[in-house]
């Protein structure tokens, strides 16, 4: 039976962390925050094998990254270790918050070397502050702030979370189930990403690479007398309009899959499969705000998208400013990092034929730099 398992729990959502981007995506040169803490216990060669919770948005996207196990995360930090403990064979857990992304190798070491010493082995901080509880100032030594990792004996990790009760850390649900603990000195290295400001206390992070991503989309839609004609979520003044699952924005279609692309995120037909009902003439424009809002969440940022809109039929000059407007509100950039362009074939093949539209787009992102905030 293997020795150790470690947990990293990567499934939150970041919400106190108040940016687009969710904090396990910065991206610390080219790899984001997850899989850099991930690789670096890897090197360590400690542990038989590695879990990482992921929330259910994220888990494809991880799995593009890399081959560790991925479990699907859940509503709490323990309901989400819970799922992951599902997983673990071995004697021994440890578990951490991939929010606290600095942990060394030396720290590491010594917490597995108390193996056996008591049920949960937990790393504390010593605080140097004044503490008031309830208006009454008590003896800031007995007071401790608990970090992690934790090194827990799974079986009695187990039955300790077995319970309704929410605990915020492992060592509480241990001890609250009869089980013992031994405190640890911890390091500040170990603080957690909580806050945005937290970041400018871990020296290990390096900035985010400055390559730019890009992607290529291309779509195609024939005509069809029974729909209303929307081309970069403005109404084309027009007797036809697209014929498609959706509303048949056709150069939202393409501008998706240019996103998409530039971010590895795979395609349009991947996220919003045309055999699902819930997309059934749906507003490609909320379908834009879905991609969008992940492309920010992942830790990208959007530099400018372009789109060269091919049709005999209709002529889009008067609609390239509303255009360009339209798109900039939904990518939240400039207009001006939004270039519309259109163009005839000249009669020539189906489009030349006006039997349809075909779009080419092209997206190109970077990575959000966190350093900067
Ligand atoms: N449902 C949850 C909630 C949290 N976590 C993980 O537990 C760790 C500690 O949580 P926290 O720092 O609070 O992260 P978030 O839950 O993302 O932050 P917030 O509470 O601000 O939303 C994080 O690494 C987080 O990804 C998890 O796996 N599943
Ligand atoms: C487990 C923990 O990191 C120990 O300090 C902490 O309790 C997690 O709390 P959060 O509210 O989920 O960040």
């Amino acid at each position: 039976m293997a020795e150790t398992t470690l947990i990293l729990l990567a499934a939150g959502n970041s919400s106190r962390f108040l940016c687009d981007a969710k904090k396990q995506w910065l991206r610390i040169g080219h790899e984001p925050l997850w899989q850099y803490v991930a690789r670096k216990c890897v090197e360590t060669k400690l542990f038989d094998k590695i879990i990482i919770t992921s929330s259910s948005d994220d888990i494809e996207f991880m799995r593009s990254y890399d081959s560790f196990t991925f479990v699907e995360g859940s509503t709490t930090r323990q309901s989400s270790l819970n799922n992951a403990l599902k997983e673990v064979e071995s004697e021994y857990v440890l578990v951490s918050d991939i929010a606290r992304s600095c942990i060394s190798e030396e720290f590491l070491k010594k917490i597995i070397s108390k193996k056996g010493e008591a049920d949960c082995i937990v790393p504390y901080l010593k605080v140097s502050d004044t503490i008031v509880y309830d208006n009454e100032t008590i003896d800031r030594d007995k007071v401790k702030r608990i970090q992690t990792p934790q090194l827990s004996k799974t079986s009695v990790l187990k039955d300790s979370l077995n319970t309704n009760t929410e605990f915020t850390d492992e060592s509480s649900a241990i001890v609250a189930n009869g089980g013992s603990r031994e405190f640890i000195l911890g390091e500040n290295e170990a603080n957690k990403i909580t806050f945005i400001k937290d970041l400018n206390q871990l020296s290990c992070l390096s900035k985010p690479s400055n390559d730019i991503l890009s992607g290529t989309g291309f779509d195609v839609h024939a005509f069809d007398e029974s729909k209303d004609m929307y081309l970069c979520g403005v109404k084309i003044d027009s007797d036809f309009g697209f014929k498609a699952h959706s509303d048949g924005d056709v150069a939202i279609h393409a501008l998706i899959d240019a996103l998409l692309g530039a971010a590895g995120m795979g395609d349009i037909g991947m996220m919003f499969p045309d055999s699902s009902d819930e997309y059934k003439n749906i507003d490609s424009k909320i379908l834009l705000q879905r991609v969008v809002n992940k492309i920010y969440n992942f830790g990208f940022v959007i530099v400018n998208v372009d789109l060269t809109i091919a049709a005999q039929t209709p002529r889009i000059g008067k609609y390239k400013l509303q255009m360009r407007k339209t798109i900039a509100e939904i990518l939240n950039c400039e207009s001006s990092r939004v270039n519309i362009k259109a163009t005839t074939t000249e009669k020539l093949g189906f489009i030349g034929r006006s039997e349809g539209v075909g779009v080419i787009a092209n997206a190109n992102l970077k990575y959000f730099d966190w350093t900067k905030i």
